[in-house]
Formats: C-alpha cells, sequence, structure tokens
C-alpha cells in the first residue's frame, strides 16, 4: 500500500489511526521467523522499495533496507540526529544525556571529549591491545582451572529470567550421561555454560580504561547487572518499546508497557554507577588522571573554576556517558562472541581449519596477539562472519532527521525516525549467496586475502560510527585465536543445538547452550 504522510508516496504497510502499522507488523511477524528486521525486510521486497514507511503509535519511522540508502543516510549530516522522548528521556532523568543518545553540539562536544580522553588512558591504542590481551589469557586460565576441578555445569540454567534445560529428552538423559563419564575418562575437560561466558571479561578492557577497575569472569554483581540488561535488551527493540510509542501507558499499565522494567533496570545501573563515581570522588587528586573518569572529574573543576555553573560538564552526564559506554561494552562484542563460539561448535570444520592457521603462524609456544592480525586471513574471516550474522539479525541505532530534506527522491519532515535495517544488507540472499549459513570463507578471495564488499558495514558509517569499532573486533579476533589454540570445543553429548538465529531484541541473544571444553595436549 502506498500512502501521503510523507507528502510524496513512501510504500509500507496500512498506518491506522492511533496504532498506525502495528497490526500489520504483528501479523507478519507471527506468518515469518518473528524477527521485526526479517519481517520488515520481506515487506521491502513486497513493496519492491528499499525505503519502508511506518509509523508506531506517535513515532513515523523510515525503514531503510539496502545498502545505498543506509550509506546515504549515516553519511548525511542532517541526519545525524537521534530521536527524542520520553523513552530516550527516562534512562537519563527526564533528559537526553551521554553520548549515544544526544545530538547537535552538545553530542559533537561530548563526543570528542570521550574519544580524546579515553585515547589517553590507551582506547585504540598499544595499551588498549595489552588489556585485551590481560582479559583473554585470564579467560584461559579460568577455563584451565574449571578444566582441573573437572567442572560440569547441570544441563538446567537461566537464560533472560526463565529456567530452561538443554539436554534432549529426560528418558535419554541418563544413559547419555553414564556414557559421557566413560568417554571423559582421562580427558582433561570441563562443561560450562557458554552462550554468556564473555560479559564481564570482554567490558574488563573498557571498564579499565573507563573507572581503572577490572572484575573476576564470575564475578556475581556484574553478572547480575549484565544479566538484567540482557532481559531489558530481550524485550525492547530499536523503535523503543509499548510506552515510548504510547507514553501515557506509563501511568496506566507501566508493567505492560515495559516501563516499569525499563525505569528498574537502569536504576541498578545508575546506582553502581554513582557508587564508582563516589569512588573516585573520594580519591580524587587534581592534576593526576587515573582514568577517564578522573580526567572527566577534572573537567568539571576546570569548569567550575572558571565560573560556568550551568556546564554540561557535570555528574549526570559522567555517569550518563559511563552508562552508555557499559551498555554498548556489555550487549554486543559478548553476544557475537557466543554466536560465534555457537557456531564454531557446529561447524568443527571451520575450529580445525582455523586451528591450521594458529599452528602456522604463531605455533605453541605463546599466545596469538594483535599484531599477529595481519597474518590470519581466516581468523579474521571468522570474525566478520560471526559480526554478520549477529548484526544481521538486527538494526541500527535510529537516527533523526534534523531538518526537512529528502532522501532519494522522497520528502522526509524533519523529526522522521530513520534506522537501519540490517537484515536486508547482511543476511540478503540475492548478494550473499547462502546468508543463512556460517561460512568464514566467504570474506576470504581466491588468494586466501581478506575481501570486505560494500555493504559490511555491522558498525555502521559517518560521524556517528561506532566509537567501540576497534576495541570489539580486538575482542573478538583475540577470544577466538587464543581459545581455539588451547582448547576443543563441542556439544556436550546429550545436549540439544539451539536455534542459531538466537532470540529476537534490541540485540540478538544466543540462545542458552553448553560447551565440552577440552584442553589440547
Ligand atoms: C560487536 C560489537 C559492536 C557492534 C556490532 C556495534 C555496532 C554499533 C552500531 C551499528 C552503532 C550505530 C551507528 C549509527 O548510529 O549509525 C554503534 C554506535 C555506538 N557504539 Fe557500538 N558496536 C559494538 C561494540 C561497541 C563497544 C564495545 C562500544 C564501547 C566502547 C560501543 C560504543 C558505541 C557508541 C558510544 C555508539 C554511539 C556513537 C554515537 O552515537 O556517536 N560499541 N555501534
Amino acid at each position: 500500500m502506498k500512502f501521503r504522510l510523507f507528502r510524496v508516496e513512501i510504500s509500507g504497510p496500512p498506518w491506522l489511526p492511533v496504532v498506525g502499522s502495528l497490526p500489520s507488523l504483528v501479523i507478519s511477524s507471527k506468518k515469518g521467523s518473528g524477527f521485526l528486521c526479517e519481517t520488515l525486510s520481506a515487506m521491502s521486497e513486497k513493496y519492491a522499495c528499499p525505503l519502508l514507511g511506518i509509523r508506531v503509535g506517535k513515532d513515523r519511522m523510515v525503514i531503510l533496507c539496502n545498502t545505498e540508502s543506509a550509506k546515504e543516510v549515516l553519511g548525511r549530516e542532517e541526519f545525524d540526529g537521534r530521536p527524542t522522548g520520553p523513552f530516550f528521556e527516562t534512562r537519563t532523568w527526564g533528559s537526553r544525556k551521554g553520548v549515544m543518545i544526544v545530538d547537535g553540539a552538545f553530542w559533537q562536544e561530548q563526543r570528542r571529549f570521550v574519544l580524546r580522553h579515553l585515547k589517553d588512558f590507551g582506547f585504540g591504542r598499544r595499551t588498549m591491545e595489552e588489556l585485551v590481551q590481560v582479559e583473554v589469557a585470564e579467560m584461559a586460565k579460568f577455563l584451565m582451572s574449571e578444566i582441573s576441578k573437572g567442572t560440569k555445569q547441570g544441563a538446567q540454567g537461566e537464560y533472560c529470567g526463565e529456567t530452561v534445560r538443554v539436554t534432549v529428552e529426560s528418558s535419554q538423559q541418563q544413559p547419555l550421561a553414564a556414557e559421557r563419564e566413560q568417554k571423559s575418562e582421562g580427558k582433561r575437560e570441563a562443561v560450562l555454560w557458554l552462550h554468556d561466558a564473555f560479559g564481564v571479561s570482554v567490558l574488563n578492557a573498557l571498564w579499565s580504561m573507563m573507572a581503572g577497575v577490572r572484575y573476576e569472569p564470575d564475578d556475581k554483581e556484574l553478572r547480575r547487572l549484565q544479566t538484567l540488561l540482557t532481559q531489558l535488551f530481550a524485550t525492547i527493540d530499536v523503535t523503543g518499546c509499548p510506552f515510548s510509542h504510547f507514553p501515557f501507558l506509563r501511568y496506566c499499565a507501566p508493567g505492560m508497557s515495559g516501563y516499569r522494567q525499563f525505569v528498574e533496570t537502569h536504576q541498578n545501573i545508575w546506582e553502581f554507577l554513582f557508587a564508582e563515581l563516589e569512588r573516585h570522588k573520594n580519591t580524587f587528586k587534581s592534576g593526576y588522571c587515573r582514568d577517564f573518569m578522573d580526567a572527566y572529574l577534572e573537567q568539571m573543576e576546570i569548569e567550575r573554576k572558571e565560573g560556568r555553573l550551568d556546564s554540561d560538564y557535570n555528574d549526570e552526564q559522567l555517569v550518563a556517558i559511563c552508562m552508555d559506554l557499559f551498555m554498548a561494552g556489555s550487549e554486543t562484542t559478548s553476544k557475537a562472541l557466543g554466536f560465534a563460539f555457537l557456531y564454531l561448535i557446529v561447524h568443527p570444520e571451520v575450529q580445525r581449519k582455523a586451528r591450521a592457521e594458529i599452528e602456522a603462524v604463531v605455533g605453541r609456544d605463546r599466545l596469538p596477539a594483535l599484531s599477529d592480525r595481519s597474518k590470519m586471513p581466516y581468523i579474521e574471516a571468522i570474525v566478520l562472519e560471526s559480526l554478520r550474522l549477529f548484526v544481521g539479525r538486527s538494526f541500527g541505532l535510529a537516527h533523526r532527521s534534523l531538518r526537512d530534506t529528502t532522501l532519494q527522491g522522497y520528502h522526509i519532515p524533519k523529526d522522521t525516525m530513520l534506522v537501519v535495517c540490517f537484515s536486508n544488507i547482511l543476511m540478503n540472499n540475492e548478494f550473499w549467496g547462502d546468508a543463512k549459513s556460517f561460512r568464514p570463507e566467504r570474506f576470504l578471495d581466491a588468494d586466501g586475502n581478506v575481501n570486505l564488499p560494500d555493504c559490511m558495514l555491522p558498525f555502521g558509517f559517518g560521524k556517528r560510527r561506532c566509537l567501540g569499532e576497534s576495541l570489539a573486533k580486538s575482542n573478538i579476533f583475540l577470544f577466538i585465536a587464543v581459545l581455539l589454540q588451547q582448547f576443543e570445543f563441542t556439544l556436550p553429548e546429550g545436549d540439544k543445538v539451539p536455534p542459531l538465529c538466537g532470540r529476537e531484541g534490541l540485540t540478538p541473544t544466543p540462545y542458552p547452550f553448553r560447551a565440552r571444553i577440552t584442553q589440547r595436549t
């Protein structure tokens, strides 16, 4: 159907009064895979148009379903805004703060400050590489100690607040368990939950630079916060959640509209970050910055001395930046790694090829380092393929048009949300062939060198491009290279292979799975 609410027609599902396109989206989603991004990709094909116009409640959105329109929007300054509204304001005490969901001159200055001062503590430099290397080595040590204890975590676990079992029917469990004991005799191995095993370790390198703190991989408080975040991310999508489209629901249905969970999760994270800020304030020495938090406190001091009492540099803005980085650092890389190891378990042949490359380039006498990366195209291809399959089932962060403008011949009014639908770009069969398969070779040319297609933009593009790209890539590369060098990962006998697509949310979450981790001899 075509409609005229953008003045020029943009194709899309019908817009009904009040609810907008919601009924069509729900019905189409139920018929399809259940992933909103796949539903919208299918609609874009149905309407034969790379731009889709949808409306949910009060929000008017353009969904960008091909590389050309995505690159155009991400590359043009008038689309560099971020959405406004209760959803984006509730997370930071009633007005937009931080670096991820702000725009204009405020965003430019704060983003510049974050990048400049994180660099002072190693971000994007050799120090960051060393921090990541420490974390990966610690993780390997942790797995080794679990192996020496012979840890076998039970088949029942927690996932997004629900209890799950990963073994096949219970009548088959006993013999399989007995068989496993016999087969594992003499082998150095452990059975551990792996889908959410990387959260603390990947956050550590970032947090060392932000707040000078690192945590043990099984730190209970940090894991609790990350679990709350994962649960929250599973209930919202890039457009928000029911209370963002229908703000009145905050008052009449706080539970059902997602408002209560949203506020409670944020309160937990605020508490954690304000406690860290308090510790910093109590030990802060002007002129001696230990980490990013200190650098920000130093800037607040300068602003105060210069009499700028309403300065943008204040406690809440500092905590909001930390929250943005905490969320971005927690909910992305660790999940991409969860998916990567699930795919590696399902594809032992990829593990074998990766190990052959590791043996040839690094051998066994030292751990792989980031300086080996250029000589390890196959591992690099595994990183890219894992990112493609992770990001390809989600959307980019929403942008907002800062003024009336046009896009590919269509009029786009000011304050329209524009969202990249990665599914049509990274999971498009026409371009990728077997888009749903895990096949790292697709990123290698005939000579075995890495070949990056134009549409491979999992970190976005332009001025709002992901701030953590190099950190994320370093983490994923090293975790894969080091852990495959040291261990073999297989599915415990009797465990089911979970659906590889993961569970939908703001970012997809791998379904729970355990791995049998065997020390290589
Ligand atoms: C697998 C890992 C990651 C992926 C796939 C990813 C992807 C993205 C994408 C697609 C965007 C939106 C770009 C846009 O709006 O056009 C983004 C923004 C952002 N990312 Fe990441 N990201 C990852 C990891 C990280 C990490 C580890 C950090 C922490 C340092 C981070 C910090 C940010 C921030 C702060 C923004 C907002 C930038 C801005 O609005 O100026 N990301 N990321």
